[in-house]
């Protein structure tokens, strides 16, 4: 039996593990140390609770960070240099170049891959396979429910109590968006990353009280051709800001430890 870590027990987590396949086994969690003597008394014998990689004492066939961008800076090499490979939904801690470039090298020294999940949106590999060729314009679109927003710095800009219609709050790169939303708009940085990058990746986020999903729009161009792809998804019940679609490209992850077969 496979096993896999779960950095984070929160909504996505929760709805990961809810679905894993039968032939892996949620083996530890990686708790906030606020949450790890609830999650002990509540997963009893059957899962391991620690709060730092150093506690691991077996070591699982792979780890999926699904806390939080600071969450990934506090364990996520310790993960690598235990020669595990990661998981990362919170792909927008990449913003921090120096992060970004420790993480790389500590996953090349140990040989062990760092899978940046597609997360809410999809249509990552034609982006990436468009940028070998050569992409001009990638922007990229959020737009949410304003309890999609609310907590974040989106609470500077946007009076919730007015707003009536679809209004656009934050235009930038992606290296801005997913460093000033960094729970909101990890999907940027995703798209970057795959395509022209950081700072040439243009985003534009918005707050539409009709919403009742998470609507993503990315349109690509380059020598490829252009893409245009809209993705309505359904927000996960416990957390209106995260899109169900980025649980479910966690537990691809899972479902691809033991596939052959990778799409
Ligand atoms: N790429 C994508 O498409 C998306 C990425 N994301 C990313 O995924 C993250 C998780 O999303 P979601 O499950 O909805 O968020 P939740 O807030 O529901 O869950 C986050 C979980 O992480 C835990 N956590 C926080 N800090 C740490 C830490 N230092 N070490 C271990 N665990 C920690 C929290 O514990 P506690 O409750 O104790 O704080 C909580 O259990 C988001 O913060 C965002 O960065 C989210 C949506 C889409
Ligand atoms: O789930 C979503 O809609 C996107 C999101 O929060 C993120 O990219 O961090």
């Amino acid at each position: 039996m496979k096993t896999v870590m779960f950095i984070g027990y929160g909504s996505m987590a929760r709805k990961v593990h809810e679905m894993l396949p039968k032939d892996i086994k949620l083996s530890t969690i990686l708790a906030s140390a606020r949450s790890a003597e609830r999650l002990k008394r509540e997963m009893g014998e059957s899962v391991t609770i620690i709060t730092a990689v150093e506690e691991l004492i077996k070591t699982p066939d792979i780890a999926i960070e699904m806390a939080g961008q600071e969450a990934l800076k506090e364990h996520g090499l310790k993960v690598l240099q235990k020669k595990i490979p990661l998981g990362v939904v919170s792909v927008g801690a990449f913003t921090d170049e120096k992060f970004a470039v420790a993480l790389h090298d500590a996953a090349k020294t140990q040989g062990v891959n760092i899978h940046l999940l597609a997360g809410a949106v999809a249509g990552i590999d034609g982006i990436n396979a468009a940028s070998l060729a050569g992409l001009d314009k990638v922007i990229y679109q959020g737009r949410k429910n304003p309890s999609g927003w609310r907590g974040s710095y989106a609470d500077e800009l946007i009076d919730y109590d007015s707003l009536e219609q679809s209004t656009i709050f934050f235009t930038g790169t992606a290296r801005e968006a997913a460093s000033l939303f960094p729970d909101n708009s990890n999907v940027a940085a995703t798209i970057a990353l795959a395509g022209v990058g950081l700072d040439e990746t243009q985003v534009e986020l918005i707050a539409d009280p009709a919403l009742t999903h998470n609507i993503h729009h990315i349109v690509a161009e380059g020598v490829f051709g252009k893409l245009e792809l809209s993705i309505t998804g359904l927000p996960l019940a416990e957390n209106p800001r995260t899109s169900s679609l980025a649980a479910f490209s966690a537990l691809r992850l899972c479902h691809q430890v033991n596939q052959v077969l990778q799409l």
